[in-house]
């Protein structure tokens, strides 16, 4: 199945404003968990530090950030390439198209926040002269940085980053970083003959990029597909049912992996098995969070019993 063919659902309502989907300093967001697990694991697998894949599972949907990839690569390397270009490549970049439909996203992104505090609005270009033109790049830089200093995952901004990263991968400046673990794990789960997606709230061009241009080579061919927030935010069930009908099977074919219980919630209301990732330098969990899921520190421990 071709990447592109599953990443073009019917469209969806333009995601937008979503805000960030990370807990917010200070106190996560997520409500207290009250629900039975659905698939406690045995004490056997406990015991033998695996989780064993759950039946009729056929397709595993990674997270990019917090999951395959350190969360200080992303904050600390990916994230300050953007902020520091950002105004470069504007310039550089102004007459193109790509570059005039990244502006228009963000200035329609910015009329839908301009009830938030501290929001940023992109005014249109009227008229030419470089006064003018420097008014709009400054109110467009001014944006980004703003959007940034939340973590917001609207699909304006991770466009506009994703094209910036291009430059940055094609250069050899920066190589996505995968947890060793990763690759060998997916290689094993497909040689079982399991399906493996990315669902990141980063762009579908910035994750083939990531993978493309990574630590491991490029290992692309790894996956069978890739979604991004166009599909949805990671934080609203439906986005997992469009995802399973792109796919071409049931919610509950799928295991989501996952740093962000948030995003592990949504899939689990929409029937979907889910895992948390715990990883160097991810978000702690609370008590509640860490008894109510199954949690991975490695994708090794996921079990697949075709796979022995
Ligand atoms: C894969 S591109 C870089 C990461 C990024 O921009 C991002 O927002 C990561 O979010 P994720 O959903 O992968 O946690
Ligand atoms: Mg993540």
């Amino acid at each position: 199945m071709a990447a592109e063919e599953i990443r073009a659902p019917p469209a969806p309502p333009l995601y937008s404003g979503e805000g960030s989907q990370s807990a917010p300093p200070g106190g996560r967001c997520s409500a207290p968990l009250r629900r039975r697990r659905r698939h406690p694991r045995s004490p056997l697998a406990a015991a033998m530090g695996v989780l064993p894949v759950p039946a009729g599972v056929r397709a595993i949907l990674l997270d990019v950030e917090g999951t395959t990839t350190p969360i200080a690569f992303v904050q600390e390397t990916l994230f300050p390439y953007i902020r520091d270009n950002v105004e470069q490549y504007l310039r550089a970049h102004w007459e193109e198209e790509e570059c005039q439909r990244d502006v228009g996203l963000l200035r329609q992104q910015a009329q839908e926040d301009s009830g938030l505090d501290g929001a940023v609005p992109i005014p249109l270009e009227s008229g030419s002269g470089d006064e003018e033109l420097e008014r709009v790049i400054r109110a467009v830089v001014d944006n980004v940085h703003w959007q940034m200093a939340l973590d917001r995952k609207t699909t304006a901004l991770k466009q506009l980053q994703g094209h910036m990263w291009r430059a940055a991968y094609a250069t050899g400046l920066v190589k996505g970083e995968i947890f060793e673990d990763v690759v060998p794990a997916i290689r094993k789960w497909r040689e079982a003959g399991m399906k493996v997606y990315i669902y990141s709230s980063g762009s579908v061009e910035a994750q083939k990029l990531l993978f493309g241009y990574s630590t491991e080579g490029d290992i692309l061919e790894l996956f069978d597909g890739h979604f991004d927030t166009k599909i949805g935010p990671k934080v609203e069930s439906e986005s997992y049912r469009r995802i399973a009908a792109s796919i071409g099977c049931d919610t509950n074919n799928i295991l989501f992996l996952t740093d962000v219980p948030r995003e592990a919630n949504a899939a689990e209301e929409a029937d979907t098995h889910v895992a948390v990732v715990i990883r160097p330098g991810n978000a702690g969990l609370t008590d509640d969070e860490k008894s109510y899921y199954s949690l991975i520190s490695s994708f090794t421990e996921l079990f697949l019993p075709s796979s022995t």
